[in-house]
């Protein structure tokens, strides 16, 4: 059994969420994180669903499923605690298309979650293909440590690097050569230590380009 790892824009797409409980609201989290209009229809819903029902960030359209709670759906996330239900939900799903994660089980699932790690715009996904969520968890608290918000800021400023020399219509091989003498110089150092100058001057001598560094 082998996952297709892929990042979805989730922007102005419609994801629901069927059932109200913790699981339900860690999902429901990182999707509103992602831009997603999140619809949750539960017979109940934890204080913290509750919470951002008030606030307007969720939508709860229905108490109780029924089909035409996926119309105009992007995607589905199933945590109820009732396994009839999730069946359901997901055999209606499959007959429109339209993936579906059944959170206690992983046969219904078209995809899983994985444990993410995320600096800025630098996310490390870690899946161990359903077999242990908790390994993901604690190798996702190790990554934590390891890269820490320089990778930020790396981040940053490769983009914006990336911009401006590919602006300057050379081959592709070329600007690779810049980019990787960038990645694997000492930048990554100088920004642990907060040495925003010597980045400066670090990003100028490798490639010519003069960027403003701030720290973030
Ligand atoms: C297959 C998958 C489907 C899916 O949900 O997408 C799935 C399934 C199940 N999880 C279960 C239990 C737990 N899940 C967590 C936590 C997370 N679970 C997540 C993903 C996934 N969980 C997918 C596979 C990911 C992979 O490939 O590794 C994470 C990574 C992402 C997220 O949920 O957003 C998130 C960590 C977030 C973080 O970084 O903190 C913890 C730990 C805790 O809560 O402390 C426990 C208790 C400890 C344990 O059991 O390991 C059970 C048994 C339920 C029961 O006992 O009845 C099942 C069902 C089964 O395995 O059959
Ligand atoms: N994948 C994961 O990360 C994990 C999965 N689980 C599993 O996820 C499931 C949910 O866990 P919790 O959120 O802790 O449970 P919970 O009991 O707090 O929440 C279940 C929710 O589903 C709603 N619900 C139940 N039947 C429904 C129906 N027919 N229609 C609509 N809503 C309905 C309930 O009102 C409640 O809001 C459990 O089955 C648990 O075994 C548990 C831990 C981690």
């Amino acid at each position: 059994m082998k996952y297709y790892p892929v990042f979805f824009d989730l922007r102005e797409k419609v994801c629901l969420v069927v059932g109200g409980g913790a699981v339900s609201e860690r999902k429901v989290q990182r999707l509103l994180e992602c831009g997603a209009s999140v619809r949750v229809v539960s017979k109940s819903l934890s204080a913290g669903l509750q919470c951002l029902l008030d606030q307007k960030q969720i939508q709860c359209p229905a108490v109780r499923y029924s089909p035409n709670c996926l119309d105009g759906v992007f995607l589905v996330v199933c945590a109820t605690d009732d396994k009839a239900m999730n069946e359901q939900v997901m055999r209606d799903c499959r007959s429109r298309g339209i993936p579906v994660n059944v959170v206690d089980d992983p046969e219904l699932c078209d995809f899983i979650l994985p444990s993410i790690v995320e600096q800025g715009d630098l996310t490390i996904a870690v899946s161990t293909g359903g077999k242990s969520p908790a390994l993901a968890k604690c190798l996702r608290e190790e990554l934590e440590c390891r890269y820490g918000p320089e990778y930020r800021e790396m981040v940053d400023i490769m983009g914006e690097l990336r911009k401006r020399i590919v602006a300057r219509g050379r081959p592709t091989e070329e600007n690779r050569t810049l980019f990787e003498a960038v990645v694997y110089s000492d930048i990554l150092e100088l920004l642990r230590r907060g040495d925003l100058e010597g980045v400066r001057v670090r990003v100028r001598e490798l490639t010519g380009e003069d960027l403003e560094i701030k720290a973030t």
